[in-house]
């Protein structure tokens, strides 16, 4: 039997007045896993994880964490609990040292402030004004202390804005130690990098919704892979095919484009069968394909694709750009 998930949401709605932000969200996430959650601005991502860290009711459907409702039950779990929102807000006046001693004094079991600022570098920053830190060091703060009491589950809402690609990746090493412990992570970001470096799995929201979901590869899969190719005879020269001297192939998405050089672009659901098609044709022909590159689609894609394509959002309750128009 699989083990309940440590987080399971159905259905799960919020609010602001008559705009509806989260219409109604299923996730999962198992034990031990990092499901990471990407969308455009607005999309409802900080919405939605805000009632899993139960720091907002849901209007409609089930959130459950650990097995509760981490609104309602929010002190059954708020201790296995480590969340690092957007802006913590912690008194600038104080020291690094001594914001780390304060938020230990909160925790049931706190590890020992100083080697959780070791583990994202702040260690020798420890006696500096938290006002006087950068945007990144404040970021690493934020972390430093929603890992502090060694959570079972870790909510990271955009860890790594503002980060140098440096301790970006320091970051990323640190989370994926909390994982290879077996903490269970909830990830929002806008780095397609960090979701691909780090994530399970993920969830594409868009519109208040989730559009796409799976493993990197799952979701790549559901955008065309590229072919580029140029024909030449069997003495070397450049032969230009028009679309309609081509074979027909079984996952091309829309026509074949030829250039002016003479160069063969097309789009296509089921790269091995079209490229087996593509080289037979070439063989039977006395053709060549040369300059041949054949490509997936890249999660960047993938993304820009489901972000421009047409949202499905008829169900009674208003978008942003409804509540604009109206
Ligand atoms: N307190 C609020 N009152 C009214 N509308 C809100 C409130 N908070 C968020 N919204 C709206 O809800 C929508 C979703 O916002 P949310 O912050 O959840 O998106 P997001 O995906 O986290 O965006 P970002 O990537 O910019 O952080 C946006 O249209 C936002 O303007």
């Amino acid at each position: 039997m699989t083990a309940e998930p440590i987080v399971h949401v159905r259905g799960a709605r919020r609010r602001y007045g008559t705009f509806e932000a989260v219409r109604g969200v299923d996730l999962d996430v198992h034990r031990g896993e990092l499901v990471a959650l990407l969308g455009t601005n607005g999309a409802g991502k900080t919405s939605f994880v805000e009632l899993v860290e139960g720091l907002a009711p849901a209007d409609g459907g089930t959130v459950r964490v650990l097995g509760r409702d981490p609104y309602r039950e929010r002190r059954q779990v708020v201790g296995s609990l480590g969340i690092m929102l957007q802006s913590a807000g912690f008194s600038g006046d104080l020291t690094v040292a001594e914001t780390a001693r304060t938020w230990a004094g909160t925790l049931t079991r706190a590890r020992p402030p100083a080697d959780v600022l070791g583990a994202v570098g702040l260690d020798h920053r420890a006696d500096v004004r938290v006002a006087s830190l950068s945007g990144g060091e404040k970021r690493r703060l934020d972390l430093a202390l929603a890992t502090m009491g060694d959570p079972e589950v870790l909510f990271l809402d955009e860890p790594t804005t503002g980060l140098d690609p440096e301790s970006r990746r320091a970051t990323w090493g640190l989370v994926q130690g909390m994982l290879d412990a077996g903490t269970t992570v909830l990830l929002t970001t806008h780095y397609l990098e960090e979701a691909e470096q780090l994530a399970d799995r993920i969830a594409i929201m868009k519109a208040g919704r989730v559009v796409r979901s799976g493993s990197v590869a799952d979701v790549v899969a559901t955008e065309p892979a590229v072919v580029e190719l140029v024909v030449r005879n069997d003495g070397g020269r450049q032969v230009t095919p028009t679309a309609a001297d081509l074979p027909a192939l079984a996952g091309v998405v829309g026509t074949p484009d030829v250039d002016r050089t003479g160069r063969v672009r097309l789009r296509t659901t089921r790269l091995q069968d079209d490229l087996f098609t593509l080289l037979q044709w070439a063989d039977a022909r006395h053709l060549r394909l040369d300059d041949l590159d054949a490509r997936s689609a890249s999660l960047e894609q993938a993304f820009l694709a489901l972000d421009a394509a047409p949202g499905d959002t008829d169900d009674g309750t208003r978008t942003r750009a409804e509540e604009a128009a109206a």
